[in-house]
């Protein structure tokens, strides 16, 4: 399974989703914004950075690259498509996940460990989790709060479309890192092939990294294929 890595100008995590994806066992190549097919490949990652330094609003300028067309493409046809914090915000800019990624509630970038809770594993990409399990993943975002109308949010929650939630790690009071509606960190689509997610799994695939909470999420893709 050959994964697309979209760069855009100003991607700054690409390199630490290719790492990802290939220690999982997967095939990746970085493929720029102005492409305008991904014959050839089976996924599209959509990776953290500051596309088009984030201007006008994160990811809006990103979403009308050429490429998003075919990623478009590939979440209606049902292929695997991930877009991780920027790649996120691209997501929603560009209307192929509902909602939008706000300012954080206290107005700062904001960088740590967050806690992380697994609300469905029926998924390709949470395959190889536990429901209810709380990973410990890092964010590193301004613009990460998630807001949707409310009649957008009554649909998510009743589809079950809502994948990572926010979550305490040691029992604190304020888990939620950016002030996100219903503490969602990551929603999916009808056909649950599109992830988007503001907390960085790929910064999590080895010890030297600070933990490994993500790698069972790239691990999952490969089974898709080989089950
Ligand atoms: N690491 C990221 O992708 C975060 C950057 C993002 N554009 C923000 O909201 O700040």
């Amino acid at each position: 399974m050959k994964w697309a890595i979209i760069r855009f100008p100003g991607s700054n995590c690409d390199e630490d989703a290719r790492f990802a994806l290939e220690k999982a066992g997967l095939k990746a190549e970085y493929v720029w914004h102005t492409e305008t097919s991904l014959k050839g490949f089976d996924g599209a990652f959509l990776p953290g950075g500051f596309s088009y330094g984030d201007y006008l609003r994160a990811g809006a300028l990103a979403a009308k690259s050429p490429v998003m067309e075919e990623v478009r493409r590939f979440a209606h046809q049902g292929r695997p498509v991930i877009g991780v914090c920027n790649g996120f915000q691209v997501l929603t800019e560009a209307g192929i996940l509902p909602g939008a990624l706000l300012a954080n509630l206290n107005l700062h970038f904001t960088c740590k460990e967050v806690g992380v809770r697994v609300e469905r594993n029926d998924l390709p990409f949470t395959r190889l989790y536990q429901k209810g399990q709380v990973l410990r993943l890092p964010i590193a975002h301004a613009e990460g709060r998630y807001y949707a109308d409310a009649e957008t949010l009554a649909r998510l929650e009743g589809e079950g479309l809502v994948v990572f939630r926010y979550a305490p790690l040691k029992g604190e009071a304020d888990y939620n890192p950016n002030g996100s509606l219903h503490d969602i960190a990551g929603i999916t689509n009808e056909k649950g092939n599109v992830l988007g997610m503001m907390p960085h799994p790929e910064r999590a695939v080895d010890e030297v990294l600070g933990g490994t909470d993500g790698l069972p999420l790239f691990l999952g893709l490969l089974e898709e294929v080989a089950g």
